[in-house]
């Protein structure tokens, strides 16, 4: 897809008629303050991501540990015929990670070191000096970029980077965010209360994640790894998640993920399941990812829900056996029920139909206007009325992207499918907002 995550900016435009030529979006780091709507318009052709020659830029994060350098190392050595560009974060004057970093003996990779700070605040200015001269200086030189985050990087600055900075946009393309998941021990990070305004890494780093590697299978038994599972799918239901060993995966599920990844848009929405998330946290400490579904049952295996739910058994046994737990009501047993914070979820809408642009407009400029923060992604599949182009979207935080994508085929139903990644979504509200936005509703409602 050739047009690059803006800004939001005012002012959607329908077009029926194909225009002859795509244009990126140049937007500038102080246009992003001003968080005006969306801009949808019908006009470019279709087919621009075929046709997008710019250098793919991976970002791997994960928290500490979790198995990034493994991974990096996995790519590295496969066989991809790639001539990839490392691009290293470390905190610290010492540098440690280069040397776990083994290169196959092609000497096509370069690696290129980001010390003394985190990518996501004081060292992002030389990401981005160090993609201009990579640009600048070794165009042609390579296929790839792969850029390792320290662990406790808040991937959101770093993606922003590729959108924000008009002179890598030409040359270069985020391609996909793989995170690292320690099934071992990424729950205790991801439950980590942080105090009010503090960024939870682990949890953001799993929300912003195209792809999703649960690694350190190893470390864990299979009831385990699907606790794991379902957490991480609770937070985002839009990447597609793989288990590995020593980080040991398909190189084509870690690059060359295309950015949209529109196949996993359409499969979240479909999968009846997985429509919608609400984080709430119920009396047995469940969550669950499924339509109004309620979940009481405490042996329920049931992967489309999560649950936590944790008793530990031991002390006093006729206290225990006299005891009712204040929160499940049973005897019998010690509990510790373990409650977490689910306030970033998942919500996918989909509506037959199609939808009016102005009213998408307004809806999506006034959600991205008041809630930009909370929103961490959003992507999205439109009917537009008036369009012959199916139009598709993406967003994180304030910044926006869309652009037709292919011609709506004769006979094929015209409906319109959104995700939302973020905090305190409130499902409802999407699904009244988005309702809203159906051709002929305002009308009725008038
Ligand atoms: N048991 C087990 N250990 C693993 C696995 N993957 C990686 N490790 C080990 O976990 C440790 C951390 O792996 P790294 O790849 O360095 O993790 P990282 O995310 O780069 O770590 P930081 O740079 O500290 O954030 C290393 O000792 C790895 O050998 C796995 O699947 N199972």
């Amino acid at each position: 897809m050739s047009a690059a995550l803006q800004p939001a900016v005012a002012a959607l435009r329908a077009r029926s008629h194909r225009a002859s030529h795509p244009r990126h979006v140049r937007a500038s780091a102080s246009r992003i303050a001003s968080r005006r709507p969306a801009s949808i318009s019908c006009a470019a052709t279709a087919g621009d991501a075929v046709k997008d020659k710019r250098v793919p830029v991976t970002i791997l994060t994960g928290f500490l540990g979790s198995g990034k350098t493994t991974l990096l190392n996995h790519i590295l050595q496969g066989d991809h015929g790639k001539r990839i560009v490392v691009i290293e974060n470390e905190f610290g004057e010492i540098d440690i990670d280069s040397d776990l970093v083994t290169f196959k003996d092609s000497g096509e990779e370069d690696i290129i070191l980001l010390n003394n700070g985190c990518l996501c605040c004081t060292v992002r200015g030389d990401l981005v000096d160090m993609l201009g001269r990579l640009v600048k200086d070794k165009k042609g030189e390579f296929d790839h970029i792969l850029i390792e985050t320290t662990g406790l990087a808040n991937p959101a600055p770093i993606i922003q980077t590729f959108y924000l900075e008009p002179e890598l946009l030409d040359t270069l393309r985020l391609d996909g965010v793989v995170t690292l998941v320690d099934a071992k021990h990424a729950t205790m990070h991801l439950d980590e209360v942080k105090p009010e305004g503090v960024v939870n890494e682990a949890l953001e780093q799993v929300a912003f994640a195209d792809r999703l590697v649960v690694n350190k299978t190893d470390l864990v038994n299979e009831s385990e790894l699907r606790t794991i599972e379902n957490r991480v799918r609770t937070i985002n239901q839009l990447a597609s998640i793989q288990r590995a060993e020593k980080a040991n995966v398909d190189l084509d599920f870690v690059l060359g993920v295309g950015g949209f990844d529109l196949d996993r848009v359409q499969d979240v929405v479909e999968e009846p399941s997985h429509s919608h998330s609400h984080g709430h946290e119920d009396s047995h400490g469940h969550s669950h990812a499924g339509e109004e579904e309620t979940c009481d049952k405490p042996d329920c295996d049931d992967p489309t829900h999560s649950h936590s739910h944790s008793h530990s058994h031991g002390g006093d046994a006729k206290a225990e056996a006299d005891a009712e737990c204040e929160v499940c009501g049973e005897h019998g047993h010690s509990h510790s029920h373990h409650t977490h914070d689910d306030s970033v979820t998942s919500v996918s809408l989909t509506m037959d139909g199609e939808v009016d642009l102005d009213l998408v407009n307004d809806w999506l400029g006034m959600l991205l206007n008041d809630r930009w923060q909370d929103l961490f992604r959003m992507k999205g599949v439109l009917a537009i009325e008036g369009c012959d182009d199916r139009y598709v979207f993406q967003g994180v935080h304030a910044l926006f992207e869309g652009m037709p994508d292919r011609l709506w085929e004769d006979g094929e139903p015209r409906n319109s499918k959104l995700v939302f990644i973020g905090k305190e979504l409130d499902r409802e509200e999407l699904k009244a907002g988005f309702e809203a936005c159906k051709v002929g509703v305002s009308a009725v409602n008038a």
